[in-house]
């Protein structure tokens, strides 16, 4: 199984240029999660951090027990071997074959004799579906073919994480949908933990268990996908729709007045605006996640993410808590003993009588941009192992009768 990611209080500056501060998540092991964020809002930077390329001024990165910002070079060493980073151009090296471009970890970091390095490249070459390219050079192939090398190099090394930065960058929608379906395949095969940064709306709403997105040089949110997905924070829905109305400029970010009259206008209109144009398919809303292909194993993560997500269920905004319960089947409900708020115990389950209190209303006004964070629910059983989802809009209070 992947291990866990534990990010706490993490700032980076560039000279006197902030790029984040205090961000805090934690990457459940397994889990794939996702990384939004309009251009420039620092998540390469992000990436870096997390595999010790680059070092935050404040904060920790914790993994397996060592803070990467603060261990000794060996440790970092030793730990950056739990890696595979996916990077945007596939990083392959230009003059060698696609063999010994995936060859190169293990023949650099490993003593591994040449029969074992050819066992381990092919294998994983045909996990990527390249089978029979082994004597292709990088020029001589497709953007798609050179994302799946570099995947294939990433994995040589049997990562225990891996960081996808925007796989999606310059492949088709037809391509991008083959690779979704071929990260969700390997996440079943390996259990690893999945970190993607991505500004396809179409992979952020289809492939994660979790989602996070940084704006104005902080974590907006970081949760379960059904947080992210149903938020009504202003810059969430901008992204997702790809509007031009709302905080996000063309640059970075736009006047707070001129956001707030945007959006009261597109309100106003009904909310649509023919304009946008979302990379991906855009929109908000749940739908269905990419399930592995037929014939392979069950994702090991989403059972355990089903448990971790039910024990924090009492603090995301109802939206996600009714979403939550409505993915479950009849069973998993009486297990958990909850129920959707329209929805009864089946008769004769055994299940508990005493189902989960649900709020039957609840003020659905978007929080103001920017948000205070004092509004944030932090959740009453953030505890190790037991992730937190930041939410900006919930006025939710848990009432008397909820289990903890
Ligand atoms: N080594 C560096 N030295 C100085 N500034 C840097 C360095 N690396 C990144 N930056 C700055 O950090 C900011 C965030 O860059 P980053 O590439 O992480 O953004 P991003 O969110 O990944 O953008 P995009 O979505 O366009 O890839 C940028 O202003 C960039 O110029």
């Amino acid at each position: 199984m992947g291990v866990e990611v534990v990010v706490e209080g993490l700032s980076k500056s560039f000279g006197k240029q902030t790029i984040w501060q205090d961000v805090t998540l934690n990457l459940p092991p397994g889990e794939i999660s996702v990384l939004l964020g309009p251009s420039g809002t620092g998540k390469s930077v992000f990436l870096k951090s997390l595999v010790g390329l680059l070092r935050p001024e404040r904060g920790k990165v914790v993994i397996n027990g060592v803070d990467i910002c603060r261990c000794s070079e060996h440790k970092l060493y030793e730990t950056r071997k739990l890696f595979g980073v996916l990077f945007q151009d596939g990083a392959l090296f230009g003059s060698m074959d696609l063999f010994d471009n995936i060859a190169f970890p293990l023949r650099e970091h490993t003593r591994k004799t040449e029969a074992e390095v050819r066992r381990i490249v092919l294998e994983k070459m045909e996990m990527v579906g390249l089978i029979g390219a082994e004597k292709k050079l990088p020029g001589e192939i497709s953007g798609g073919m050179r994302k799946r090398a570099g995947l294939a190099r990433a994995l040589v090394l049997d990562p225990e994480i891996i960081l996808f930065d925007e796989p999606d960058s310059g492949l088709d929608p037809v391509r991008v949908a083959y690779l979704n379906q071929l990260i969700v395949d390997l996440n079943a095969q390996i259990d690893a933990t999945f970190l993607i940064v991505t500004h396809d709306i179409g992979t952020a709403r289809t492939v994660p268990d979790n989602i996070g997105m940084l704006f104005r040089r902080e974590l907006v949110m970081f949760g379960p996908r059904e947080v992210l997905l149903t938020s009504t924070e202003p810059v969430v829905e901008q992204f997702l729709n790809g509007r031009r109305q709302g905080p996000i400029g063309m640059s970075e970010e736009k006047d707070a007045a001129q956001a707030a009259a945007e959006l009261a206008e597109l309100r106003a209109n009904g909310g649509t605006d023919v304009l946008g144009g979302p990379k991906g398919g855009g929109g908000t809303g749940i739908v269905p996640q990419i399930q592995p292909s037929p014939g392979l194993p069950v994702r090991q993560a989403a059972d355990r993410r089903k448990q971790r997500v039910m024990g924090i269920l009492h603090t995301l905004p109802p939206v996600a808590r009714e979403a939550i319960i409505a993915s479950l089947t009849d069973e998993e409900r009486a297990r958990f003993g909850v129920y959707a708020a329209s929805a009864r115990p089946p008769r004769g389950t055994g299940a508990r009588t005493q189902p989960m209190a649900m709020p039957t209303s609840y003020d659905s006004r978007p929080t103001p941009y920017p948000r205070n964070p004092a509004q944030d629910v932090q959740g009453p059983v953030a505890g190790p192992g037991v992730d937190v989802a930041r939410l900006p809009e919930s006025d939710w209070q848990r009432e008397r009768g909820d289990r903890t």
